[in-house]
């Protein structure tokens, strides 16, 4: 036999996995010299400083080291752990990755690059397959590779030539209903900076942002338990739209079954899309109001008041709105509603719109979304559509959650600072929770046309000033 019939020798090897592994090759490097140089007392001192600090943040700032360190961490730990050499070897080789080298009769098998671990219950393994193996092979094999991972979801993607990602989900975070948002006492209880959605599956509150220019996009299949994000914000808000702080205008375009009982809740309710745009360009409207209003104060961004309130304008079912209306009311109502996300920001106006489907022609203004939230979907890469590039791969198998009410209301969102999907299950708005909102926080109609009198003045006090 010639040279190339023998393995690499062990030592080459372990250079090789040393050069693979530089953290794991220079931490007791760095250990043992410090040892020798400052002494163990010293060297003990610092790792025990290092301990205690660690502990501090995990104990004093929960928020910032679930974020951060822990998912470092958790991927460490897995890494070396859930998915060690043998195990993993092991695991290949029953699901027939393994492959003998003819050479040196030596077994080898895909190669496991990297751990990710974006939850406690969401791990990505970065895997070099052989030469030879396609990733149609491993998408064949995604119910074995599911199995022998212990995984109750997986997801198969490319990320680049020569590496696979393999997305593994387990176990359910969300074993109860999440309790819908409490309506706050009194006005002053809103943060509209913050309003109360549910939970994450690190038991935290999830809340999102209202104002500053966001607008939310959610999106999800039909009995995901979308109607779980329009209501909770809407009781998260209760008291600031009953003293008129806050005005909601509604498109409740599957035929008001959403909210069609309770229309007189909202400043302006549409229930087909013709009147729908007329909602859409009257909201337009009392923005460039509110602008000029604004300007002529001397003032570059609005106040949450009874004079210049916060405006939100929610789309239930957009596609009835961008896609599937008339194409006069679809192109105008596109319109609308892109000059209102690109200018609402600094006079108070916000936008929620609500779909099925995130197709670039159902949702053609979905940059301008600046809040996603994905529910269950019916296809792989609406994931991505709705929160972004990559970040299927990355855990938000929104298109494996069963479709069933133990999994309703649950989804992904994206954490803004670390850019990973975080698992999210809405409160779960019941009836009687709803019409508790609209019996204690309808806005009286009178104190609603007072709200808005002055911008009807000045636009009057303009068209004469015009004529
Ligand atoms: N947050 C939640 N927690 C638990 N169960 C929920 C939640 N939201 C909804 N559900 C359950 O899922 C069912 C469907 O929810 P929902 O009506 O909100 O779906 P949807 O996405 O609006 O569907 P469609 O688009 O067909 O109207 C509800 O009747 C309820 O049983």
């Amino acid at each position: 036999m010639g040279k190339d019939s023998r393995r690499k020798g062990i030592e080459w090897r372990a250079a090789g996995w040393m050069a693979r592994h530089p953290a794991m090759t220079t931490a007791p490097a760095v250990l043992g010299t410090s040892m020798v140089e400052f002494g163990p007392v010293t060297t003990a001192s610092v790792l025990a400083g290092v301990g205690a600090a660690g502990l501090s943040w995990y104990r004093g700032h929960p928020a910032t080291f679930d974020r951060h360190a822990a998912p470092w961490m958790r991927a460490f730990r897995q890494r070396w752990v859930r998915y060690i050499g043998r195990r993993w070897r092991g695991l290949m080789i029953d699901c027939e990755f393994g492959r003998e080298n003819r050479r040196t009769g030596h077994v080898e098998v895909p190669r496991l690059l990297r751990v990710r671990s974006a939850s406690p219950s969401i791990d990505t393994l970065y895997i070099k397959p052989l030469r030879g193996q396609s990733f149609k092979r491993f998408q064949d094999a995604q119910d074995e590779l599911a199995m022998a991972l212990r995984a109750d979801a997986l997801g198969v993607t490319k990320v680049k030539p020569g590496v696979i990602a393999l997305t593994v989900v387990r176990g359910n975070p969300f074993t109860d209903i999440v309790a819908p948002a409490e309506i706050p006492a009194d006005a002053a209880d809103v943060d509209l900076s913050a309003i109360y959605m549910g939970e994450d599956e690190h038991g935290n509150d999830w809340t999102e942002p209202f104002i500053g220019g966001k607008h939310l996009l959610v999106c999800g299949a039909t009995g995901s338990g979308k109607d779980s994000l329009i209501w909770n914000p809407l009781r998260a808000m209760g008291p600031a739209i009953r003293d008129g702080l806050v005005q909601v205008d509604f498109l409740d375009l599957k035929g008001g079954m959403t909210a069609g009982s309770h229309r007189q809740f909202f400043h302006r309710y549409a229930d087909d899309p013709d009147e729908g745009l007329k909602v859409i360009e009257a909201f337009r409207d009392d923005m460039k109001a509110t602008q000029r209003h604004l300007a002529a104060e001397g003032l570059r961004n609005f106040t949450v008041s009874r004079e210049t309130p916060f405006r939100l304008l929610m789309i239930d079912e957009l596609a009835m709105m961008t896609a599937l209306g008339s194409s006069g009311t679809t192109r105008a109502a596109i319109k609308l509603m892109a000059e209102v996300m690109t200018q609402g920001r600094a006079p108070g106006f916000g936008l929620c719109a609500y779909v099925q489907e995130p197709t670039k022609d159902i949702v053609p203004v979905r940059d301008l979304f600046t809040g996603r939230v994905c529910l269950r979907t019916t296809a792989e890469n609406h994931p991505d559509m709705v929160l972004g590039e990559g970040m299927r791969q990355r855990g938000a198998l929104a298109d494996e959650i069963p479709a069933d009410d133990e999994h309703a209301g649950i989804g992904f969102r994206v954490d803004k600072y670390t850019r990973r999907p975080v698992r999210v299950r809405a409160g779960y708005a019941t009836d009687e929770d709803i019409s508790e909102l609209v019996r204690t926080c309808t806005p009286d109609p009178a104190s609603q046309s007072n709200v808005i009198q002055f911008r009807r003045d000045e636009d009057t006090d303009e068209d004469e000033q015009a004529a």
